[in-house]
């Protein structure tokens, strides 16, 4: 069924008579559902669209001429402005407004620059030549908008595109639309410049073009299939960019394809042709009444958005109203026969077209709904997390404000403690000076203290006798004891159980008794106070005496291997020794080191010699520089009591022990454990010394009970002999005699420091409960009774001070000197005596022995004396001497400073060598001290020099 208008081009619609029916339907059913709608949305259509053509339209809504005609005005203005906006897109800027004018179209075009420039940018080098504005020339305008024009007329002719008359642009219209040729031959360039840019996949169908003998490049005609009127059945051949968007679609895609340009596909059945408008009849109007309808509907639902639900079609007015015209161009020429059914056809495509459309809508608008529920999600996620920062934030700073506060209150309360600990500082120096004062006046107070201490312990006596009764030994149980009675003072009774009357029993008293039961603890009680004694700088003397295996030892160390409980005097004396010097320490700094010797058959022994030699030592009692009265002893440092323990136990090892008939332990050797302790006073520097003997004697049983012969025989009597010896010392010194014969033996002259009227002296007496020891036991007791009344008078500290200290140290010196001197002496007499008659050797000597003195000292008297000795004859068996006596006094006592023997405090030096030899300070002030009261004595020195 095809249909044909001669004035502009048709288009021809085929329709299968199916659809046609189909269509009918729907139409006459959207007809009737929408008549009210269509009433109400009509005149909202007049109101917003066409208010000035309301006089024109019928309550049907009959179209008129003047209505249609200012729409195809406004429609090609529309063309107009996009010819235009391409035109400045392609080759502006050019001299032309967004919405121009025709005349200003006109005008912009006239030249033909625009169009050649427009054509060369579509189609590189379509005209070669472009001719410029000539200026200063009459004709220059003329003929350049001619040969331009010309030259793109050409070009468009060739590429088979719509064209114009040179005369639609020398001289403006007088009515609306005259420049219609010249925009639709832009828009067509524009069409074709789009087809070229999309690749040109699709053929270009707007018609055939000129082939390859054209000066220019063959076009090809492009062909788009617009989906717009549905999947194949039935399609428009229209042009691409006019289908890209359904906007775009407009008017001016009606006038596009009102000329001649559109085509046919023989796919669709459908043939679009371009014809003329002409005027309609009422069947025709009526069509485009409902279209209109359909159009006012839309219109009513964009502006209600819940009408949009009910048909489903986008929420639009543009589309509908460029159907509208589409519609009316199509049924402009058809029969209203025809009208119906392809009304009815292009309506049932429409709603088709806007369904799938709708759900394509509702899919994408799904999409986006979710796109916008994730989005919101997510909004709220970060809302969410947003909120958790800024309260996590607000927490923070509130603690950080918190922190702050803490900082500042602890910080008051720094300075508060900071005052407090201030004035306590103050507080406390004065508290401190108070405390130093104190401390000042504690020493004072405990030097006081020691003194009124040891004036207690002379009180008591300096020897102390302590008798201890040993018990009966295993094996002899039911043994009557000779030991009678022990009482509470000191007092012990010994019975003879052979003896009748008043000789059976006797008494004895001493400072304290102990009897078989007394514990080594109960023992050393008493003892501990010497102790102390002998840190204050006291010689102090322990001694153990009693016969063979009466306890002497276990007194002494203990038994074999002992416990605490069992430990001897010696353990315990050391213990205290070292626990007293470290309490003082932060007053006096201790010094303690330990000799141990024996004194066997009147030899003495050195027991810590490491070599195990056991060397005889000499004593030398006038040693008086280091304290010791036997340097050559090995003398060890301790610092505790362990350290001598052990020492002890290499004495012992050393030490000699035989058995006897009486005792298998009993030793037949003086054991002498010495313990040298050195002080100094830390506040005032004074030095002090004292030394503690600790002996354990040999046995002092008879000889003829003892059974010795031979070698034992010969100990037995040494030992006898130096017990009697102690005896005779101490009668002495009970007795007060002048001399006390200390240097009878070895042991006396060993322990001369210790049992003078200087030292502190213990003597543990021992006794045996057997019968058989009775007579031993009677002697022993008597021996110690002695003892016991011996009075020593005051103990003397060896505390130097400066002055004694230097004194000490000069008559040591001189000492030296004189044994020099008598040494050379002996050997120039040697000489002598060898030469006989060398008459040179003896002048010399005789000069030598004129001038010789003897210098002697003594201390007894608190005073130094000094004694020359002229030899008047060189014969020495017959010299004459004269004796001159210098003496002179010393502030304070020197203590044991030397030995009393008067030889031993003498020899003889030369003034001359005097002189040279000892340039001793001291000396100095002794020589004049000597010259002052000896005159004579520096007279002859002076004539000795003449001589
Ligand atoms: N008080 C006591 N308690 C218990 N046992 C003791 C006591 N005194 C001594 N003995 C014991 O008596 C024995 C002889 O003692 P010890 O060896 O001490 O005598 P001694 O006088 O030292 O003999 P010696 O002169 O031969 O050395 C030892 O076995 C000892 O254990």
């Amino acid at each position: 069924m095809v249909h044909e208008q001669t004035c502009r081009s048709s288009l021809i619609i085929r329709a299968s008579s199916s659809c046609a029916a189909t269509s009918q339907k729907l139409y006459c059913s959207s007809h009737f559902q929408a008549s009210e709608e269509y009433n109400r949305t009509f005149r909202d259509y007049d109101a917003n669209v066409a208010p000035d053509h309301q006089d024109v339209r019928t309550p049907l809504g009959r179209l008129t001429e003047t209505s249609l005609a200012s729409r195809r005005a406004i429609e090609l203005a529309r063309r107009r402005f996009q010819a235009a906006a391409w035109m400045q897109n392609m080759v502006g800027p050019l001299d032309l407004s967004l919405e121009p004018t025709e005349e200003e179209f006109r005008m912009c075009l006239m030249n033909g620059v625009v169009l050649c420039n427009l054509i060369n940018k579509v189609h590189p080098g379509a005209v070669p030549q472009i001719v410029q504005h000539i200026p200063n020339s009459p004709d220059g305008a003329a003929f350049q908008c001619s040969e331009n024009i010309k030259n793109f007329l050409l070009v468009v002719e060739e590429m088979k595109l719509p064209a114009f008359e040179v005369s639609d642009l020398e001289k403006g219209g007088l009515h609306i639309g005259w420049t219609a040729k010249l925009v639709d031959c832009i828009l067509s360039i524009k069409a074709y410049y789009e087809w070229q840019q999309s690749g040109r996949q699709e053929l270009w169908k707007l018609g055939s073009y000129k082939s390859s003998t054209s000066p220019h490049q063959p076009v090809p005609r492009p062909v788009v299939s617009c989906s717009w009127f549905g999947s194949g059945r039935s399609e428009v051949s229209i042009s691409k960019s006019e289908c890209r968007n359904f906007n775009d679609w407009s008017l001016d895609n009606v006038g596009s394809v009102s000329d001649e340009y559109c085509s046919f596909t023989e796919k669709s059945g459908m043939i679009w042709k371009g014809h003329s408008a002409h005027v309609m009849d009422s069947t025709l109007a009526w069509v485009q009444h409902v279209c209109r309808k359909y159009v006012d509907t839309f219109m009513a639902r964009k502006r209600n958005s819940r009408h949009a639900s009910v048909l489903g079609i986008p929420d639009t007015s543009m589309p509908c109203e460029a159907l509208l015209k589409l519609v009316m161009a199509v049924l402009d020429d058809k029969s209203p026969e025809e009208v119906a059914t392809l009304v009815e056809f292009m309506l049932k495509k429409v709603i088709e077209e806007y369904r799938q459309q709708s759900l394509c809508q509702e899919r994408e608008s799904g999409q986006l709904y979710l796109k916008s529920q994730t989005f919101n999600q997510e909004v709220n996620f970060s809302k969410n997390t947003n909120q958790d920062y800024a309260a996590r934030l607000e927490s923070q700073s509130n603690e950080i404000k918190d922190l702050k506060s803490a900082l500042e209150t602890t910080r008051l309360q720094f300075q508060k403690f900071q005052f407090g600990w201030e004035k306590e500082m103050e507080a406390l120096q004065g508290k401190l000076q108070g405390l130093g004062q104190a401390a000042a006046q504690y020493h004072k107070v405990a030097a006081e203290n020691r003194e009124l201490y040891n004036l207690v312990q002379d009180l008591k006596g300096n020897i102390r006798v302590y008798c201890r009764v040993r018990p009966f030994l295993p094996g002899q149980r039911n043994v009557q004891s000779t030991v009678d009675y022990i009482g509470d003072r000191g007092t012990i009774a010994i019975q003879n159980p052979t003896k009748q009357g008043k000789d059976q029993r006797k008494s004895f008293t001493f400072n304290k008794v102990f009897g078989p039961s007394a514990s080594q603890e109960e023992v050393f009680l008493d003892t501990q106070p010497l102790i102390r004694s002998v840190l204050d700088g006291y010689n102090v003397c322990i001694f153990a005496y009693g016969q063979t295996g009466s306890g002497k030892t276990h007194t002494m160390m203990g038994p074999n291997n002992p416990c605490p409980d069992d430990w001897g005097v010696n353990f315990r004396a050391l213990n205290d020794l070292f626990y007293i010097s470290h309490e003082r320490q932060d007053v006096v700094r201790y010094e303690v080191a330990v000799q141990m010797m024996e004194i066997y058959n009147e030899q003495v022994r050195d027991l810590l010699c490491s070599d195990g030699t056991n060397k005889k030592l000499e004593i030398r009692n006038n040693s008086q520089q280091n304290g010791l009265n036997v340097p050559d002893a090995s003398l060890h440092p301790v610092n505790s009591t362990e350290a001598v323990l052990d020492l002890m136990a290499l004495g012992h090892k050393n030490r000699a022990v035989g058995s006897t008939a009486l005792n298998e332990r009993s030793s037949r050797s003086h054991s002498v454990l010495t313990v040298h302790v050195k002080g100094t006073d830390l506040t005032s520097g004074d030095a002090l010394r004292g030394c503690l003997h600790l002996v354990d004697l040999a046995g002092s049983e008879r000889v003829d009970k003892s059974e010795a012969i031979g070698e034992r025989l010969k100990e037995a009597q040494h030992i006898n002999r130096s017990l009697s010896a102690l005896g005779d010392v101490i009668a002495a010194l009970a007795q007060k005699s002048s001399h006390v014969p200390y240097r009878n033996s070895k042991l006396t002259q060993l322990l001369q420091d210790a049992l003078g009227g200087q030292a502190k002296t213990l003597m543990f007496v021992h006794v045996s409960p057997d019968q058989d020891s009775y007579g031993e036991t009677i002697s022993t007791l008597k021996f110690a009774e002695r003892v016991a009344k011996v009075e020593l008078g005051a103990a003397q500290s060896n505390k130097e001070s400066g002055e004694i200290r230097e004194l000490r140290d000069q008559v040591a010196y001189l000492r030296d000197a004189l044994a020099r001197k008598e040494a050379e002496l002996e050997l120039c007499q040697r000489e002598h005596r060898v030469k006989g008659n060398d008459k040179f050797h003896e002048k010399a000597v005789n000069d030598m022995l004129a001038v010789s003195s003897t210098f002697s000292y003594g201390l007894d008297d608190d005073s130094i004396r000094w004694q020359s000795h002229h030899i008047t004859s060189p014969d020495s068996r017959s010299s004459s001497t004269t004796t001159s006596e210098v003496s002179f006094p010393i502030n304070s006592a020197v203590g044991n400073s030397g030995p009393r023997n008067s030889k031993a405090r003498q020899g003889s030096f030369d003034y001359d060598d005097f002189d040279q030899l000892i340039p001793h300070p001291s000396l100095e002030r002794t020589r004049s001290i000597s010259a002052q009261n000896n005159g004579s004595e520096s007279d002859r020195k002076r004539q000795m020099k003449g001589r």
